[in-house]
């Protein structure tokens, strides 16, 4: 049996909180021989920067990417306002992404039939949604130069952020969305903004080229990003796979998790191109949630989406199709029976712990595998 280079970051607030649950399931994985990880433990974020004053050491870095895939539960939190910008916690994760080269962010949105109830908008609205945001993650405003604040010298200061695309970053994203959509509902909605912005006008350009070159047989619609948000919440299901740049893809995330109930529910995976000889790939997985520090040290936050990350670990670094789709049963089983954490609790009066979730879904997996 292949043994998996797991590399395990929990970060900071809830992360160690919800990666422990992970954790409880990769062990039991391991133990019952389903697959076989060589499990690392890492810092990043504020715990890397309390323990070598940067967000994560060069050696934390080297193991990240010489793993199979990296585990990383959420980063940042207020202890650490006042750090210098480049060392704060978040700028660990962004390194990760951009050093590993990790620009596609596949983010999907399944309402479980159960939780139809626990979303903001209504029941018939959200039940039975199932798209999937595929996000460029390592381009765009995050890393286009220049980024810096000039002291203008008249008591004025000029903040620049720069927003840069290549048509090579565009058409990656792009192939990754097409090629889901096939396997899916075939249909991509392509976002940006090009009544306003350059790079939205080539994003449009270069995904329209690229569907009638390569993807034909797929359905390709363009909506502008504001509209788009606008649609997210008006009518959900019009979606399949969304395509989407660094900043837009960020933010219609999390209004698409509150389709699903909450944002402890969207799991996510950072994937690198495959190597053309060996098939592998370097990728990253993490919850589209961050380090919730109102419900810290609370034991109160939701894992599943951290253990829904382990399960598309399975799915997309160890071609373990048949185990996620386990894992995602297990799921929606724990959530069938009305086991709820606050965050998705709707009306219910009782909720169960991180640890009693973590334990519900395990107790269910043993079931779903024997
Ligand atoms: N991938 C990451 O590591 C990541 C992602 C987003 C934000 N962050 C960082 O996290 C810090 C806090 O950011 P924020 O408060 O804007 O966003 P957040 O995602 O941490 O929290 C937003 C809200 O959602 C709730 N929430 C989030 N995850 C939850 C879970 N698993 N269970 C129950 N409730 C949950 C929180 O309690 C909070 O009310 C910031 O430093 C931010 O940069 C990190
Ligand atoms: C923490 C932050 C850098 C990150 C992002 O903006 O990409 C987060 O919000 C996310 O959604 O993964
Ligand atoms: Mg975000």
């Amino acid at each position: 049996m292949t043994t998996y280079k797991l590399l395990v970051l929990p970060g900071d607030g809830i992360g160690p909180e919800v990666m422990a649950e992970v954790e409880k399931i990769a062990a039991f994985l391991t133990y019952e021989g389903f697959v076989k990880f060589e499990v690392e433990k890492g810092l990043v974020g504020g715990s890397a920067y309390d323990v070598h004053r940067c967000a994560i050491s060069e050696d934390d870095m080297e193991r990240a990417q010489a793993a199979d895939a990296v585990l990383l539960a959420a980063v940042g939190g207020p202890k650490w306002d006042n750090v210098p910008y480049e060392l704060r916690p978040e700028a660990g994760l962004l390194r990760l992404r951009k050093d590993m080269q990790l620009f596609a962010n596949l983010r999907p949105a399944i309402c479980y039939p159960a939780l139809a109830d626990a979303s903001s908008l209504k029941r018939e609205v959200v039940d039975g949604l199932d798209l999937m945001i595929v996000r460029e993650l390592t381009g765009g405003v995050y890393f286009g130069e220049p980024k810096q604040i000039i002291d203008l010298g008249n008591g004025q200061k000029r903040a620049i952020d720069t927003q840069v695309y290549d048509t090579y970053e565009i058409e990656r994203i792009g192939r990754i969305a097409f090629e889901l959509a096939r396997k899916r509902r075939n249909k991509v909605t392509s976002s940006e903004k090009r009544n306003v912005m350059k790079s939205g006008v080539l994003w449009h350009e270069v995904i329209s080229a690229l569907h009638v070159r390569e993807f034909p047989d797929v359905q390709l619609e363009h909506q502008l990003a504001d509209a788009l948000g606008m649609q997210l919440v008006r009518r959900p299901k019009q979606f399949d796979v969304i395509v989407t740049d660094n900043l837009f893809g960020d933010m219609l995330s999390d209004v698409a998790s509150m389709l699903t109930g909450s944002l402890g529910m969207l799991p996510s995976a950072s994937l690198g191109e495959r190597n053309a000889t060996t098939g592998a790939r370097k990728a990253l997985y993490e919850p589209v949630h961050g380090s919730a520090p109102d419900i810290a040290g609370k034991g109160i936050a939701n894992p599943i989406a951290m253990i829904s990350s382990l399960g598309m670990a399975l799915r997309y670094s160890f071609n373990m199709d048949d185990l996620a789709d386990r894992l995602d049963r297990s799921i929606a089983r724990v959530l069938e029976k009305g086991l709820r954490t606050a965050d998705i609790a709707g009306g219910a009066t009782k909720t169960i712990s991180t640890s009693e979730m973590g334990d519900a879904i395990l107790e269910e997996l043993k079931i779903a595998v024997h």
